[in-house]
């Protein structure tokens, strides 16, 4: 929980030295860029050169302060909260994740307690604050915090955050209750109560507390509770972040490790608290963030992952809601969750504050109909992938590599020629093919191998099987190829599925199997097999029930596709954005 006690300050000379440094901390605290429109309303704002008559001298000249970049521009998007919370109405309030949510009730509270009828005039005193803000974890309190902090001290008001050291986070609105009711905490002087991330406090079953505390509720994912409610940012009921390229990728379990990129800063989600200490366990430089996490290391964690110290969290959704990371460029989910809202918000921890950013869900490609189902309810529209193959992505690289070697410097021929020589008369290789092999190894590649485009699968290749007719189901054409292909090869023939259009089917064989199947269609009449260059859109199959949420295992060797074998960015990490051309689009 956060308290936020308020109070006016009488100004000192050692205030201007605290305000100049408040403004610094807002202008380093801005993101790193910001989108058009966030940086058009700004101009817009500031080429008035005037605030609004509405607001206060400290806070006008807050919201034109050059250096407060997100307060200025913030002011125009959120006037309709302004107006309701000077007028002291009740609120609730939605808008995509990443829009400015915080500053919009932080701005207003702090304007309403230095001007109008909740002015504040008291002493300061921590017992009997003037506002009261409620949020699901102990990380988010920190940060709501500091917008409170900065933003108040920049004005002449002062903030303090308290939570209990001992407890359990997700009991943080109980625990106000508790204080209130040991009389530790009286609330008699309280001017705003908001619950932040509202519909995940009513999910966990603090309703009577929220009705308790509560006037302003603020959440991206709310239901309709009637005409109160007011959509912050346009029109937007429960919607994924529009800032974000919405891919999935089907992906069975076992290839999921081979498959996370390297380079960026990335925040993969698991289902579990067991799949993402396992997983972080696999992929260099990255680490876990849980429940099972005590309290004080999930601070370390994160103060690390803001920092840059490392660049992979993987996380349940202990992470998924309101953390506002700097230049986070990819999120993997690593399953379907049971949830859009989850959806909804762990996507949204890319593509905040107007930057673009990349959501990558993978899934099984037995169980696509979860992937329909979020995409109904998020209104997002997929754009559906499948892996790159290690030879596309080695084809980038090596002309890397390529590059790389031109730029060696002459100094090392006379101590390699030797070897080379040898290397050349030795090998029965041309001088081109030993120059081949070179460059593979300098871009960290030992074999090439197939990658299946239904299952993202190393050593498995996509079959698509035709028969001049309807199929109607994965065992019609499962029959079909027992007819001409030996009972050994088909113990190897995996995740059959039919097309959307029901005339073909597609499944996985391994990579050493598939010239029988292709030579074996000369044995059986009306049959064609060929080797899909895409995945076709497939016919969706249910999950079965109790399904989700299994506990994936991340063996294996993440390299073995070798350098870059994953599907994101390489090279410093700069290219997440838009998935730097590797996604094979279908
Ligand atoms: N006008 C603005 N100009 C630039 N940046 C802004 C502006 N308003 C807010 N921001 C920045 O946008 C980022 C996202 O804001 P915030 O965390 O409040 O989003 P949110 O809508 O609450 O998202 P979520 O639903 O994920 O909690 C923050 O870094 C915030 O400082």
């Amino acid at each position: 929980m956060i308290i936020v006690s308020v109070k006016e300050k009488k100004r000192k000379a050692s205030d201007d030295e605290g305000d100049k440094k408040s403004a610094q901390k807002i202008a380093n605290g801005g993101p790193a860029a910001v989108s058009t429109d966030f940086c058009e309303e700004k101009e817009k704002l500031m080429g008035r050169k005037r605030g609004s008559p509405h607001l206060t001298a400290p806070m006008n000249k807050l919201l034109l302060d050059p250096n407060a970049s997100k307060g200025s521009s913030h002011y125009r998007r959120s006037r309709p909260c302004f107006d309701l919370i000077l007028d002291g109405s009740d609120l609730v309030g939605r808008a995509r994740t990443g829009q400015g949510k915080t500053l919009a009730f932080v701005l207003p509270i702090l304007e309403s307690l230095i001007n109008g009828q909740n002015k504040e005039s008291g002493k300061m005193d921590m017992e009997k604050p003037s506002v009261l803000v409620l949020l699901p974890t102990r990380e988010l309190a920190n940060q709501v915090y500091s917008d409170f902090e900065v933003y108040g001290r920049a004005i002449g008001l002062s903030a303090c955050c308290l939570y209990g050291g001992s407890l359990t986070l997700l009991e943080t609105p109980g625990r106000v209750k508790d204080h209130i009711e040991r009389k530790t905490l009286d609330l008699k002087a309280l001017k705003f109560r908001v619950l932040d991330e509202a519909d995940e406090m009513l999910n966990m079953g603090f309703v009577d507390d929220v009705e308790l505390i509560s006037t302003l509720l603020f959440s991206a994912t709310l239901p309709e509770w009637g005409e109160e409610e007011l959509q912050i940012f346009g029109n937007e009921k429960m919607k994924a972040s529009a800032n974000v390229r919405h891919l999935v990728l089907p992906c069975t379990r076992v290839a999921r490790n081979q498959l996370i990129p390297d380079g960026g800063r990335t925040i993969i989600f698991t289902e579990t608290k067991d799949s993402a200490s396992e997983l972080a366990g696999v992929l260099p430089g990255a680490r876990a963030l849980h429940g099972d996490v005590v309290q004080a290391q999930r601070e370390v964690i994160l103060a690390a992952f803001r920092s840059g110290s490392f660049l992979v969290l993987v996380a349940t959704n202990v992470a998924a809601r309101g953390l506002d990371i700097n230049d986070v460029q990819l999120i993997i989910q690593c399953e379907p969750p049971r949830d859009v809202e989850a959806y909804i918000h762990r996507s949204g921890r890319t593509g905040r504050a107007g930057n673009s950013g990349v959501a990558i869900l993978l899934y099984e490609p037995r169980y696509s109909h979860n992937i329909s189902r979020i995409e109904r309810e998020s209104g997002v529209k997929f754009e559906r992938i499948s892996a790159p193959q290690p030879a596309e992505v080695a084809e980038t690289v090596g002309s890397e590599a390529a590059d790389a070697i031109s730029n060696i410097s002459d100094s090392v021929i006379p101590i390699f020629r030797s070897r080379a020589e040898q290397l050349l008369s030795t090998s029965g290789l041309s001088a081109v093919d030993i120059l081949a092999k070179a460059l593979a190894k300098a871009a960290g590649f030992t074999d090439i191998r197939k990658r299946s485009l239904l299952s993202s699968k190393d050593n498995y290749v996509t079959l698509l099987l035709r028969m001049g007719k309807p199929m109607f189901s994965p065992s019609f054409a499962y029959s079909a190829l027992r007819r001409f292909i030996p009972d050994e090869k088909m113990a190897g023939v995996r995740d059959v599925s039919l097309t959307a259009d029901g005339m073909a089917a597609v499944f996985d064989v391994p990579d050493e199997d598939v010239e029988l199947f292709i030579a074996g269609q000369e044995n059986a009449s009306m049959v064609e097999i060929e080797i899909p260059k895409e995945l076709p859109p497939l016919q969706e199959k249910e999950q079965p029930r109790g399904g989700f949420g299994g506990r994936g295992r991340f063996g294996g060797n993440r390299f073995s596709g070798g350098k870059g074998g994953g599907f994101g960015r390489r090279g410093g990490g700069g290219g997440g954005g838009s998935g730097g051309g590797r996604f094979n689009r279908r």
